[in-house]
């Protein structure tokens, strides 16, 4: 049961925009920062070098290209051009107070991923310049223009090159922060060539005719070139992805990979906006559902106007600046930003507005109007929103109640999940109905046979007896209740027992039965595997019919259900009954950047970080494998939402079958009997809850693995009406439990995120271990890719650069695919001893 912290109301979602002109003419000084403040901006974006540098670094350049040509000297002999140190006319930038506020842009035009090494390295000496700069000057956000992909026909082999030159800049500041500015895919139109005074056209044709053998772009290229960089930048936790934001999105697997990536800011430009019939910018629904979308996040990226006309008032600085409420003032801007007064018309306002007016007070900014719209038309948060929005990607560590004993806190925590309850409730109530219908004998004694002339009296009773329900590991008492109100509501009469082995928690307990309960309960403060049974009025033990109870994790066994549920089944009547009657763990291979960078950071100081399942609210992350058409060569085909291909582990059922459990029990203390002891230690007593599955994913898309991502669902109740059940599994979530907010999922982390080709195939191995006093899990990954043509039509996407540069030729047309691991040094084997829970502690004899 997770989680264990109190989730924080959120407030709407706040927007942080930005101004970006790619020709900025007038340098940021702090009037122009204000006036854009002014005109309802949060921040504006400076180039670090001016036109003047710019232009001296053509120069430089050509002259040394035109030397060697000329053959005056020839390029062993020659030094590569040193770019002398910036002066004032080469930046516009100067350190400041409210330098921390801008966006520092480094030059689009410098190419440090060319073919071609003079220009590599002319581009890396201005790139090195211009960070270390902007550091100096103390920017806090540079962003960097994305490696170009293609270089004529040629697609970059420079990227590492490129990637390098990242990972050297992020030591120029120990507070800078670097994004990588990035089309969401790779447009044919966007190359950087086309940048003006592009250092790209200055490759020489040697370099670019030894570059890599033409190839046709794919979509997800420029997510792959992120891959590349932010690998070799070690997933630093200063380095982020800015994404360009297109006309045309693209399908939805590309646009769930990019989200799972958490850019830290979208650049709007003008050209991805439509005008509506009266002529103003506006987007695309599906673009607002994009923003909306990454705007509910916990961090959620800024957004840069790029681009969308200048800060207005610049050119006359005298003149004021007007909306459709007047000139804008400072205090008017600060609320726009905070989103809670009207700001500038939105297309709807400003159709309201008299021509002539509209015509007098012209809106200066009309882009930024439109998404100040967009910010104050935000669709309200779901239940699931609003509880989980401090939790997004929040790393915690799974409970252990069976070992801790939980806090009131936690229990408050639980008690306001608006399904779990009410399911239970109704199982509870169903198996009533079914008890009685069945006609099935009760062990519990009619209330006129009990021991105190004050004894509750049963309306309810039918001269049969009473069916008697144990609640076990009762919390703070929300199951109780609910088994009152269902024997009440299905008039089958009750004998309740209360079973809790946490100190605390009993106290509320008795308390509840005081003040709440009338005294129908009957509390006792135990271990659940070492009570004997519902004390009958001689004093020996009596039979349970029905035994409730909530000891569920994240991934269903992993807070010792199991373990704890057979220790109390010697309570049970012939008859018994198990709520849950059984539960199923599930797994999905996932892709989690943000939760990869953040073990990463953990495992510095912490040895076991990589060998823990952590509890978390999966949110940025994305599905690798899906069982939906996720897959398109459009760009702009908006395909449906792709299902993640969550498969089942394993599965337990309660009550654990007489054979099996008297098996346990003759293990138990190593005799003869016994057998030769368990596979990983101890008497092989709790080895009937070991488990072990083998899973095969299919991957479309080309992707990186970081983990696997566990859910659970679980049968309440399964009789003549209906089929109670819980769920935590997004594929059945909604049918099955809508709403539930008790439980996040669980992520089993990968030290070595492994990288798939196109038509990958992974295959899981996950094991539930115990050696009687310990229960752990192991897991280990595969990944295969298919090789030759066998007529699938999956294995088409480019098989040759799928294949390791070490695989040995494979025999062609094989009738079956072949399959071969990928690249060994991804093939990883998880050590055991991953989830360490002490499973058996001295009971409790109370
Ligand atoms: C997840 S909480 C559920 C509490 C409550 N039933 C609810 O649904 O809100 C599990 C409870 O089981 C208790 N518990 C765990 N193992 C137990 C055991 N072996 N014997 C008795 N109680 C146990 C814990 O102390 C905790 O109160």
């Amino acid at each position: 049961m997770e989680p264990n912290a109190t989730p924080v109301e959120q407030p709407m979602p706040v927007f942080y925009v930005g101004q970006h002109e790619s020709q900025r003419t007038v340098p940021v000084s702090d009037r122009v920062l204000n006036q854009a403040r002014d005109s309802g901006y949060d921040m504006v974006t400076t180039p670090v070098t001016t036109p003047h540098f710019h232009s001296n670094v053509l120069a430089l350049l050509s002259n040394h290209l035109s030397q060697l040509s000329e053959g005056v000297s020839c390029s062993e002999d020659t030094p590569t051009p040193l770019i002398p140190p910036l002066n004032p006319t080469d930046t516009p930038l100067a350190p400041s107070e409210t330098i921390s506020q801008l966006l520092a842009v480094t030059s689009p035009w410098i190419d440090l991923a060319s073919p071609d090494p003079l220009v590599a390295n002319v581009s890396r000496q201005v790139f090195n310049m211009e960070v270390q700069y902007a550091a100096f000057c103390g920017v806090g956000n540079v962003i960097v223009q994305g490696p170009q992909l293609m270089h004529g026909t040629a697609h970059a082999s420079g990227l590492t090159q490129y990637a390098r030159a990242v990972l050297e800049a992020l030591n120029a500041g120990p507070y800078l922060h670097l994004q990588i500015l990035l089309p969401v895919y790779d447009e044919a139109d966007q190359d950087n060539g086309d940048v003006m005074g592009s250092l790209a056209p200055f490759a020489r044709a040697q370099y670019l005719q030894t570059a890599e053998p033409e190839r046709k772009a794919e979509l997800f290229d420029t997510w792959e070139a992120w891959d590349v960089i932010r690998s070799v930048c070690k997933y630093n936790s200063r380095l982020s992805v800015a994404l360009t934001v297109p006309r045309y999105l693209p399908t939805r697997s590309l646009q769930s990979r990019w989200f799972s990536e958490a850019p830290r800011l979208l650049s709007f430009p003008a050209s991805a906006f439509l005008k509506n019939a009266r002529g103003y910018p506006v987007l695309t629904k599906p673009h607002q559902g994009l923003i909306s979308h990454y705007m509910r996040l916990r961090t959620p990226p800024w957004l840069l106007l790029s681009d969308v006309g200048p800060i207005p008032g610049l050119a006359a600085p005298s003149i004021p600046v007007y909306t459709a409420e007047g000139p804008i003032s400072p205090s008017a801007s600060a609320s726009a930003t905070a989103g809670s007064l009207p700001t500038e018309p939105t297309p709807a306002e400003a159709a309201q507005i008299p021509q002539s007016d509209s015509r007098k007070h012209k809106d200066p900014t009309p882009y930024l109007s439109y998404i100040r719209h967009l910010q104050r038309n935000q669709p309200p948060r779901s239940t699931i929103e609003r509880f989980g929005a401090g939790y997004q990607d929040y790393l915690q560590s799974p409970l252990q109640p069976l070992t801790d004993n939980l806090e009131s806190i936690t229990y408050e925590v639980f008690e306001k999940d608006p399904i779990k309850y009410d399911w239970y409730e109704r199982a509870i109530a169903a198996a009533l109905r079914d008890w009685r219908a069945l006609d099935k004998p009760r062990s519990g004694l009619e209330v006129s046979q009990g021991a105190d002339s004050d004894d509750y009296i049963d309306e309810n009773s039918d001269g049969k007896g009473r069916v008697v329900i144990a609640v076990v590991g009762a919390g703070r008492g929300p199951l109780v209740t609910r088994a009152l109100r269902a024997a009440e509501t299905t008039g089958v009469p009750i004998e309740l027992w209360a079973v809790e082995k946490n100190p605390n928690a009993y106290v509320v307990l008795q308390r509840h039965n005081e003040e709440d309960w009338d005294f129908q309960v009957s509390v006792v403060k135990s271990d659940m595997r070492s009570w004997a049974g519902p004390t009958l009025p001689n004093n020996t033990n009596g039979k349970v019919d029905i035994l409730v109870s909530e000891l569920l994790g994240s991934f269903a066994d992993n807070e010792l259900s199991p373990e704890c549920l057979d220790g109390v089944q010697h309570v049970l009547s012939a008859d018994a009954i198990s709520i849950p009657a059984s539960y199923t763990a599930h797994l999905t291979p996932i892709a989690a950047p943000r939760l990869h960078a953040d073990i990463r950071g953990r495992a510095a100081t912490d040895p076991l970080a990589w060998e823990t399942p952590y509890v978390v609210m999966l949110h940025q992350i994305d599905y690798l494998s899906t069982t939906a058409s996720s897959s398109s060569s459009s760009p702009d085909k908006d395909d449906s939402a792709a299902v993640p291909d969550v498969q089942t582990a394993w599965r337990f059922a309660h009550p654990l079958r007489a054979p099996v459990l008297q098996q346990s029990q003759t293990r138990r203390g190593g005799s003869a009997a016994g057998g030769g002891g368990g596979a990983v230690g101890g008497d092989g007593a709790n080895e009937h809850n070991a488990r072990f599955c083998r899973l095969r994913f299919c991957c479309r898309e080309p992707g990186v693995l970081h983990g696997l991502a566990g859910y659970f669902e679980t049968v309440l109740y399964e009789g003549s009406e209906a089929t109670v059940e819980l769920s935590t599994n997004p594929v059945t979530m909604a049918a099955k439990s809508r709403d539930m907010i008790s439980w996040f999922p669980i992520f089993f982390p990968l030290k070595t995120p492994i990288h798939l080709p196109a038509a990958s195939e992974l295959e899981v191995s996950m094991w539930r271990q115990t050696d009687d006093r310990k229960v752990w899990y192991e897991w280990m990954v595969e990944a295969f890719v298919t090789i030759g043509d066998a007529g699938n039509s999956n294995s088409a996407t480019s098989p040759a650069t799928a294949q390791p540069a070490s695989a040995p030729p494979e025999k062609e047309n094989s009738a079956k695919p072949a399959k071969r691991r990928n690249d060994p040094t991804d093939y990883l084997t998880v050590p055991p001893t991953q989830l360490t829970i002490r499973t058996f502690p001295p009971r409790n004899h109370d």
